[in-house]
């Protein structure tokens, strides 16, 4: 399991991340749920790495390894250097990691990227494309996966869905964020409500049916009473 514990993560006196707990359990899809600037990139940075300057715990449960070496990310605005193609994008992302490079073209025919044209000049969804391309050639036990669906047209949209659906049958842990609701309670087992850096809630699949009406209120309590007056 991947286990956040305690988590605190400040950026000069701003207190982004205060006490966040939760764990990503193999075969399991876990949405982190929050409002823009809640901290879910924040977490998903520090649980992977690439932040520092944080305090509490961070690791994969049962070997202590860094998560980093056993998940793969997607980032919420993949780089890409220039000049580099998808193709030598994908490459450099195994070469990296040591790892030998395999036939793209299955995965490709699902993705049908233009691998041979320079990455930094595709379209926002094919960027997004590209990314999960270099994470499902690898065959991680987890995936993290920033706005997983943020630009992609409505076919890759039900296309990602199932790949995470199969995935998550296979084993695989997932932790995924995304603005569209639906689509991530569509998927996921389990959830975490993240409000200005704390968890609000953890909820299991079956008390999903509260989610929406519960961040409404988290979110909008105000404004709720001032609709009320309203409408
Ligand atoms: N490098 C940074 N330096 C200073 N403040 C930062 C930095 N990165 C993030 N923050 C602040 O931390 C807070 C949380 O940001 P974060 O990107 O984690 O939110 P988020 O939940 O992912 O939001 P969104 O849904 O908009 O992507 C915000 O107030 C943001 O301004």
């Amino acid at each position: 399991m991947l286990e956040v514990i305690d988590l605190h993560k400040a950026y000069g006196r701003h207190h982004v991340l205060r006490g966040v707990s939760l764990g990503v359990r193999p075969g399991t899809i876990h949405a982190l749920v929050g409002a823009n600037g809640a901290g879910k990139t924040t977490l998903i940075n520090c649980l992977y790495g690439l932040e520092s300057g944080f305090t509490g715990t961070v690791r994969e449960a049962a070997t202590g390894r860094p998560v980093r070496e056993i998940a793969g990310l997607v980032p919420y605005e993949p780089y890409f250097y220039p000049r580099l193609t998808g193709r030598e994008y994908v490459e450099f992302c195994l070469q990296a990691r040591g790892r030998a490079v395999p036939d793209l073209r299955p995965w490709n025919q699902l993705l049908e990227l233009p691998l041979d044209q320079y990455a930094d000049e595709y379209s926002a969804g094919m960027k997004k494309k590209l990314a999960l391309l270099a994470v499902l050639v690898q065959d991680f036990a987890y995936l993290i996966l920033d706005e997983p669906f943020n630009g992609l047209d409505l076919e890759a949209n039900l296309l990602l869905k199932e790949i995470l659906k199969r995935l998550r049958d296979r084993g695989t842990g997932l932790l995924l964020t995304s603005h569209i609701l639906s689509a991530l309670l569509e998927v996921a087992g389990e959830a975490t409500v993240l409000v200005g850096g704390q968890v609000q809630r953890h909820y299991q699949a079956a008390e999903f049916g509260t989610l929406e009406a519960d961040l409404l209120a988290a979110l909008h309590g105000e404004k709720l009473a001032q609709l009320g007056a309203l409408l």
